[in-house]
């Protein structure tokens, strides 16, 4: 049996979260692939060790002086290792290091820095093979991430190694060059890694206790989620629960592996298990809350609208021809709304009202902006009557304004829209009447 561990930033942070992560992996031999991400924040007011990386590789690139900067990443790196009592030097790996940033090696080659030394501390200290992801996890020409070589790359790489450490974050063209996934990327490379060695479970170790119910940055000490499947997470994750990257999905859901949301600080917790599908209820009609601050709602009005055929096609060809996606699209009898990330439109705002004039000849336009977007997600919510009725008085009872409401066909979500203002109190509100007083 392998189990995959991924520990999250938070989790490698210094010499104290090191040897608590040493202690998770020995209390259990099937541990054996071990994904580290850079050291992250210590306490709030922080730097994560991948953000010190950008700026110093920006300084180089910029030709300014660089070295203090560096020299501040490296006492990071020192002090875990001073912490653990270990005896080893990264004094040739900063100096080829040095070398790289003044040869203006790339922005990615800087950032993946922060995994690679994490990576060789953590085998030195665990006693496990080192393997860099550079040689196996590959990436095209464009740099796209390409699954299928690097499952076979890493399938060979790995073929005979009982235990090792493969940094998270990063990988590299063929031609060598380093090329890193989006933020958060470490969650891919544990689930590659999953995959390519048939993990019974990938186990993804954080500072929370599983996923939680809400945010818990806006609701103190919200209950964890004992089980959910990849199509909960993804909505959740879409719409802005970032414990773990969207992208990490894909690659353990085709193998059949669940995910296990751990907590390096209570690794008594059980945490969440993240599955294909399960006949397991939820406490709750809800799985879980989350959203997204930031959307513009587009009005469009046109009398008769219903019985023109090709309308929407036409307003929605208006964002097509300026490259904007859009997120939802409810719609009346006379009216349709089109919601958009204010940042993405704010821009192209004008070029896509007369586009939407010249293509459906509408009888007005208006925008409505700072609007946030919440997802209400479950499972249970289709065999459940009254969901949307429990929402809306929760919302009416907190004096918030309800701007949209759309049900997904398949009933695993609700999306509600409130003013960006709202946005807090509006997850409170629901976590509370589903949660708290499950009235
Ligand atoms: N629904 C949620 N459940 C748990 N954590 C959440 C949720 N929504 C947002 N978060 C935040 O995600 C954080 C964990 O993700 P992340 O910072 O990427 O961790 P790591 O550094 O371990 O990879 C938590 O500390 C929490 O603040
Ligand atoms: N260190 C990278 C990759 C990563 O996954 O980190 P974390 O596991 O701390 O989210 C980042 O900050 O984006």
């Amino acid at each position: 049996m392998i189990k995959v561990v991924k520990f999250g930033g938070s989790s490698l942070a210094s010499a104290s979260q090191f040897s608590k992560v040493g202690k998770i992996i020995n209390a259990d031999p099937e541990r054996k692939f071990v994904v580290p991400s850079a050291p992250g924040k210590r306490n709030d007011k922080d730097t994560k060790v991948t953000d010190m990386l950008y700026a110093c590789y920006a300084l180089a690139k910029e030709e300014k002086s660089f070295s203090s900067a560096l020299k501040k990443i490296k006492e990071r790196y020192e002090s875990i290792i001073n912490g653990l009592h270990m005896k080893l030097s990264l004094d040739e790996e900063f100096k080829t290091i040095e070398k790289n940033f003044a040869e203006k090696a790339g922005e990615d080659y800087a950032a993946s820095r922060g995994e690679y030394l994490n990576g060789i501390i953590m085998a030195n200290y665990l006693g496990y093979e080192f393997v860099d992801p550079a040689d196996a996890i590959r990436f095209d020409e464009d740099g796209s991430f390409m699954p299928e070589e690097t499952d076979k790359l890493l399938k060979k790489r790995l073929k005979g190694v009982e235990r090792a450490v493969v940094p998270g974050f990063y990988g590299a063209k063929a031609d060598g060059t380093i090329k890193t996934f989006s933020r958060g990327g470490s969650d891919i490379t544990g689930s590659i890694v999953s995959r390519a060695v048939h993990a019974t479970s990938y186990e993804n170790w954080t500072d929370v206790s599983g996923f939680l119910i809400a945010d818990p940055r806006i609701i103190d000490n919200p209950e964890p989620i004992k089980i959910i499947t990849y199509r909960e997470l993804r909505e959740l994750s879409y719409m802005g629960a970032s414990v773990l990257h969207e992208d990490a999905v894909f690659p353990v859901r085709q193998a059949g592996i669940p995910i296990n949301i751990r907590n390096t600080n209570a690794p008594e917790d059980e945490g969440t298990w993240i599955v294909e599908s399960t006949c397991h209820h939820s406490a709750y009609t809800i799985t879980g809350i989350a959203g997204k601050k930031g959307f513009v709602a587009v009005n469009v009005e046109k009398d008769m609208m219903n019985s023109e055929v090709g309308f929407g096609r036409k307003v929605l060809t208006a964002f097509e021809e300026n490259g904007i996606n859009f997120e939802h699209m409810p719609s009346g009898i006379d009216t349709m709304t089109v919601f958009v990330h204010e940042p993405e439109f704010e821009q192209k705002e004008q070029k896509v009202i007369s586009a939407i004039h010249r293509l459906a000849h509408p009888d007005t336009i208006d925008l409505e902006a700072d609007l946030a977007l919440i997802a209400v997600v479950g499972r249970g919510m289709k065999s459940n009557r009254g969901t949307a009725g429990r929402i809306f008085s929760a919302l009416a009872h907190a004096n918030i304004n309800v701007k949209m409401i759309d049900q997904g066909s398949s009933e695993l979500n609700i999306i509600i829209g409130v003013s960006n203002e709202d946005f807090d109190d509006a997850i409170k509100a629901i976590y509370d009447i589903f949660v708290t007083t499950q009235l």
